[in-house]
């Protein structure tokens, strides 16, 4: 019989983790089972994904090998004691601002738990994920995730203390980045292009400059360089979002994010 992963939670991040694994075919080996406390969320993705779902979590029968807890900070505490009958799954949480401590009180002692911090890219394979496994997921189980895990993008193992700072910097950095294109966007609606054409250059162009940083390795500021003709076009945008303080506004954006990470439950 296939070993199963539950998907507790099938809202945004749910489900771009369940398709992200999906993607590259992971339901051929594990037998996923999603479930969503709003049933409708589950049946979506199941039909979409040719998945099972249950309607109650006492419907699971067998004890899975994963469990992905993916609802939101304040709703992890319940949704752990509705899952205390697995004793022997590893329990996946997804949740900002929740660390291993808080996941043990809340699952009860003995569990394996890894506390991950996705991002939105693990939809296309191309995510950003923070792991951090407690002492009781075994060394056969890490080399078995990670080989799953990788489906889902770029993943790497992470001290709890940094998590506050990669949920603020890539957990939640494609909702900056997406304002940033939507600026874009508008900016080129603005000059006289349609919103359309605007928006597939200014995907390409992030695609682009994205992936040229990727392949080479090397500092934005020399790719700026590269850009900027002396007195010329590029230059002269940057100079204006200089005076606006765009840099600060960005980093203090990100510093924002960090602070609420610490702050999650606290202030749900
Ligand atoms: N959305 C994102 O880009 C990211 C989210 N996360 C984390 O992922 C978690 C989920 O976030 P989202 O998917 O954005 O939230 P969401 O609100 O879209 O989804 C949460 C889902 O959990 C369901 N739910 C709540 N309590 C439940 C329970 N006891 N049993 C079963 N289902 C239950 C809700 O009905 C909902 O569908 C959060 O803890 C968040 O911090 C982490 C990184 C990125
Ligand atoms: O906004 C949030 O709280 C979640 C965590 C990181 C991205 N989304």
């Amino acid at each position: 019989m296939k070993q199963s992963i539950l998907v507790v939670g099938c809202g945004n991040m749910g489900s771009a983790l369940t398709r992200g694994l999906c993607l590259d075919k992971w339901h051929n080996k594990y037998e996923f089972c999603l479930y969503d406390k709003v049933l409708p969320k589950a049946i979506q993705i199941a039909n979409e994904l040719d998945l099972s779902y249950v309607a109650d979590i006492n419907e699971v029968k067998s004890e899975p090998y994963l469990i992905f807890l993916a609802v939101k900070p304040n709703q992890i505490e319940s949704a752990c004691q509705s899952l205390s009958q697995f004793r022997n799954s590893i329990f996946v949480s997804l949740a900002a601002g929740v660390n291993q401590e808080q996941l043990q009180k809340y699952l009860g002692e003995g569990r394996p738990i890894i506390r991950m911090m996705p991002n939105l890219g693990v939809e296309v394979g191309e995510g950003v994920v923070a792991l951090h496994y407690n002492s009781l997921v075994n060394e056969e189980n890490r080399e078995d995730l990670l080989f799953v895990f990788s489906s889902l993008g770029w993943i790497f193992e992470a001290e709890e203390k940094e998590f506050d700072q990669i949920t603020a910097l890539s957990g939640s950095g494609p909702g900056l980045v997406a304002v940033f294109l939507e600026a874009m966007m508008d900016a080129g609606v603005n000059i006289g292009l349609p919103w359309e054409k605007s928006l597939k250059m200014v995907v390409q162009t992030m695609l682009g400059t994205a992936t040229w940083l990727k392949k080479k390795n090397c500092h934005p500021g020399l790719l700026k360089n590269m850009v900027c003709s002396p007195g010329g076009t590029t230059i002269a945008g940057i100079k204006r979002l200089e005076l606006s303080g765009f840099r600060g506004i960005v980093m203090d954006g990100i510093e924002t994010a960090n602070r609420r990470a610490k702050n999650n439950m606290a202030e749900e």
